[in-house]
């Protein structure tokens, strides 16, 4: 899709982003009680925000490690070819992993990590996404926890850009081409 001028609806406030991330961090507790050290892994760029608030929020001993991943470019369609630009600093073989994904759109990115990082034999691998488009799937793939369900429009805001801009946005919207 062409990169003309757009306006941004609002679709998800921050206040109501930080609401679920504690309904959120509470069932992650649950899950992963008793865990020596969970080691969160935030796929790059998207979930630096998600994750940032979600570590801040979990009562648990965690580490931190981060994953880049890339498949859209300056678009807003997928290339759906996964590439892997930065990889994970740590070992996660037998450890306790919670995937961190800011939105699950056709599926290819989280398919491709999760394939990636069970082929390294952690202990426990789950994951959760911040939004997820039920609509747009084009692989079997569904997160472990989802914030919110979002209908087939293209967003941005909390860390999720559109051609790298609209980032730093405190909620979620909506992009309005015009
Ligand atoms: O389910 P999919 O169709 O694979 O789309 C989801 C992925 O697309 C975006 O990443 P992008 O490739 O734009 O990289 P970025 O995180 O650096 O923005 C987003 O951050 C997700 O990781
Ligand atoms: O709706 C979206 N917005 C930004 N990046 C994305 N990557 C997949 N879906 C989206």
């Amino acid at each position: 899709m062409s990169q003309g001028t757009y306006v941004i609806d609002r679709m998800i406030s921050a206040k109501q982003i930080a609401a679920r991330i504690e309904e959120l961090a509470r069932e992650i507790e649950a899950e992963f009680s008793g865990t020596t050290k969970l080691v969160v892994v935030g796929l790059l760029r998207g979930s630096f925000v998600f994750i940032a608030d979600l570590v801040r929020e979990l009562d648990l001993p965690v580490e931190v490690d981060f994953l880049e991943a890339s498949s859209y470019g300056d678009g807003t369609e997928s290339s759906r070819e996964v590439r892997i630009l930065k990889d994970l600093r740590g070992a996660i073989e037998g450890r306790d992993v919670l995937v961190v994904e800011d939105i699950v759109d056709t599926g290819f990115t989280l398919h491709h990590v999760i394939a990636l990082l069970s082929s390294r034999a952690p202990a426990k691998l789950r994951t959760i996404a911040l939004l997820d488009k039920p609509s747009r799937r084009e692989t079997d793939v569904r997160a472990d926890w989802i914030g919110f369900e979002i209908p087939d429009e293209f967003v941005v805001g909390y860390g999720i850009d559109y051609a790298q801009r609209d980032r730093n946005l405190p909620h979620i919207g909506k992009v309005r081409f015009t």
